[in-house]
């Protein structure tokens, strides 16, 4: 590469797009040039159109305190300044669709941690150590948007990143029947313990819409590319309660598993830490040197012990032991802002730097 890729960020003043400022702030192969956000913020400099509102535990990094807040409706004048973006806007579902769209016809592509097109039929969405090959339905995409460079890819649910990569290391013994219950962090919610002080002490038993995300989007994610569209795969059969907890980073599974072809736990445990997927192969700079480690204390994986687990992109796995009514059973650590969304999305769009799907302008 012969410079760094300039890189936006839309909906750069909340949670997520702050994950994104903080990763970036040092990334070998990007150069954060614009933050752009609602027209409220327009026009005001960075650090003060977040105000008190910065969540991060790091604090915000200097380089982009004095940065002039773009709108991020002027599609053009963003597009201009950019070879691609990072999407975490705040909008509705349909306005989402419609401006991730409107920057992929400027010919910029566009990363995104919204769930609005993860199921466009032509839009990949990745875990890349998963199934980075469903980014070759981008030409698709292409055509469909009349785009030369421009596209849309986008990565799954949170929620999923616990068990989802767990079941996959698995594929060979062929899980049908999956049983999952999440315990997700309140930043999962875009909230610290000082916005949501309900929270403390309590268990809300209600994440709207984050059981469905949670049973189809691995479907999506095992499909296969037919013609113009990701077909989902039809198993296994996944069902799942979502709970929010007192927890600040970090959303844990409890999960229950019954194979067609019932391995031994040491296969299990054998196939989880010798995982690993295109993005450890390319060395890519955020991909995690582990992808899934498994612990064999009887009280891990613990939130505060291994959240962080490589600078939380790796997921942490322990508790495998044989079930009386399914075949196996399990407890699963990600985090959620970092694998799980920011993160997550980073990864992909390494990787689809490194396959030249992403290029300077
Ligand atoms: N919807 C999730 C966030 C995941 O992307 C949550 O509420 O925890």
């Amino acid at each position: 590469m012969d410079r760094k890729l300039k890189v936006g960020v839309l909906g750069a003043t909340g949670m997520v797009g702050q994950r994104f400022l903080s990763l970036l702030e040092n990334h070998p192969w990007y150069e954060v040039v614009v933050v752009a956000a609602s027209p409220n913020s327009a026009g005001k400099r960075y650090e003060d159109a977040v105000g008190g509102r910065w969540k991060m535990t790091t604090p915000m990094p200097e380089a982009y305190k004095d940065l002039i807040v773009m709108n991020v409706n002027d599609v053009d004048a963003v597009a201009k300044e950019v070879d691609f973006v990072f999407s975490a806007v705040d909008m509705t579902k349909d306005e989402i669709k419609a401006i991730e769209e409107a920057y992929a016809k400027t010919e910029t592509p566009v990363v995104s941690n919204n769930s609005a097109h993860r199921w466009t039929k032509d839009v990949p969405m990745v875990v890349p150590e998963i199934n980075p090959e469903h980014f070759a339905i981008i030409e698709s995409q292409k055509k469909r948007l009349g785009t030369k460079r421009g596209f849309i890819a986008v990565k799954p649910n949170c929620s999923i990143q616990s068990y989802a990569p767990v079941l996959n290391a698995w594929k060979e013994f062929e899980p049908e029947e999956v049983v999952v219950t999440t315990y997700q962090a309140i930043s999962g919610a875009g909230k610290t313990f000082k916005d949501w002080p309900e929270m403390e002490g309590n268990i809300i038993p209600f994440i709207g819409g984050e059981e469905e995300k949670s049973e189809k989007e691995p479907l999506r994610i095992w499909g296969h590319i037919e013609g113009d569209e990701i077909v989902p795969a039809t198993s296994p059969k996944i069902t799942c309660q979502c709970v929010r907890v007192p927890v600040l980073n970090g959303h844990t599974a409890a999960v229950f598993v019954r194979f067609k072809n019932k391995p031994s736990k040491e296969e299990l445990i054998k196939k989880l830490v010798e995982y690993k997927g295109e993005p450890q192969e390319l060395n890519l700079p955020s991909a995690p040197k582990q992808f899934i480690q498994y612990l064999t204390e009887d009280n891990r994986p613990q939130v505060s012990l291994d959240v962080d687990f490589e600078n939380g992109m790796g997921v942490s796995v322990g508790r495998l032991r044989e079930d009386t009514i399914y075949d196996y059973k399990f407890i699963g650590l990600s985090h959620n802002t970092l694998r799980g969304a920011a993160g997550g999305a980073l990864l992909c769009a390494e990787y689809l730097t490194a396959k030249n799907f992403i290029q300077a302008k």
